[in-house]
């Protein structure tokens, strides 16, 4: 579990980014991280993972305290950044160097994600491409089997097939102690994959709601019309009609967009506390 308690985080002590953040992060759940560009996203996870810390309230990962950046809490969490960086060495002398410092890392699997995502295990790391340097670090990343997984923008360079095949890859490794956080732009390459979703905007935290929640609350469709009294989170013109997010008044099912949800709840955020906060 990761707990944020009364967190404020400022990159200058005159201006907080985040300030009283509170946010509960269950296990067994893979969150979706939203966010316009300079929202705080890559921030709000280099302090999960002891980069950055909180300049006041509290910020535990399974109890532990990332701040410290004890062997045995950084053993429990792998963090890919949005930019990866690889030295001149072959997959294996990385391997080697690396693989140690998580006591969970499984060999089998490692070559097996790397085979599924089709990098070539021939070579120096730093002659790969940035699309294929960025599925070695997944794949690595993954094999180090750790509690929490925070990824910034993992599918950012993949090519389609590999989008695809990162989604299953992720769909396979969750387990019920496992927490993954994937902050992203790219919201299509979530869908279906995510079970809670997380949004920010200029530190502060607009939505945070599993699936279900979301689709209980919010109905998702084009009309051609929109009803008369209905509370509108968002509408967008169609070719064939208005695509709307509204209040989900009855108990319609409904396909989720993220994209339309993420402009819904940025564009109107009063709203959206309103509709979540009417548990
Ligand atoms: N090292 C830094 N020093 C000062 N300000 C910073 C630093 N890094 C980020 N910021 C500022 O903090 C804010 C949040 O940045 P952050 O990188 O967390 O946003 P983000 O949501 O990840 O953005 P993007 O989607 O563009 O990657 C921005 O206003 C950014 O300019």
């Amino acid at each position: 579990m990761i707990q944020l308690n009364n967190l404020s985080f400022g990159y200058s002590s005159k201006k907080l980014l985040y300030k009283d953040l509170n946010l509960n992060i269950q296990d067994g759940s893979i969150y979706g991280l939203l966010g316009k560009n300079g929202a705080g996203k890559s921030t709000l996870l280099k302090n999960m993972v002891g980069t950055l810390f909180p300049v006041e309230g509290s910020l535990l990962v399974n109890g532990m305290v990332p701040k410290s950046r004890k062997p045995s809490f950084l053993q429990t969490i792998y963090y890919i950044a949005e930019d990866v960086y690889v030295p001149a060495l072959t997959i294996k002398q990385y391997q080697n160097l690396f693989a140690p410092f998580y006591p969970m890392f499984d060999g089998n699997s490692f070559y097996k994600y790397l085979n599924e995502l089709e990098v070539s295990i021939d070579g120096k790391l730093n002659k790969l491409s940035f699309g294929q340097q960025k599925k070695f670090v997944i794949a690595f990343a993954l094999a180090c089997n750790t509690r929490v997984l925070l990824m910034d923008e993992p599918t950012n360079g993949l090519d389609i097939p590999s989008k695809a095949q990162f989604r299953k890859l992720i769909a396979s490794v969750m387990n019920d102690d496992r927490i993954i956080i994937i902050s992203t732009h790219q919201i299509r390459d979530l869908e279906n994959m995510i079970d809670n979703i997380i949004i920010v905007d200029d530190g502060t935290l607009l939505l945070h709601a599993s699936v279900a929640d979301i689709a209980e609350k919010l109905c998702f469709k084009t009309v051609s019309e929109i009803p008369p009294g209905a509370r509108v989170l968002y509408s967008e013109k169609m070719l064939r009609g208005t695509a709307v997010v509204m209040e989900n008044a009855g108990e319609e099912d409904s396909a989720l967009n993220l994209e339309q949800l993420f402009n819904g709840v940025t564009e109107n955020p009063a709203m959206a506390k309103q509709i979540f906060s009417t548990n």
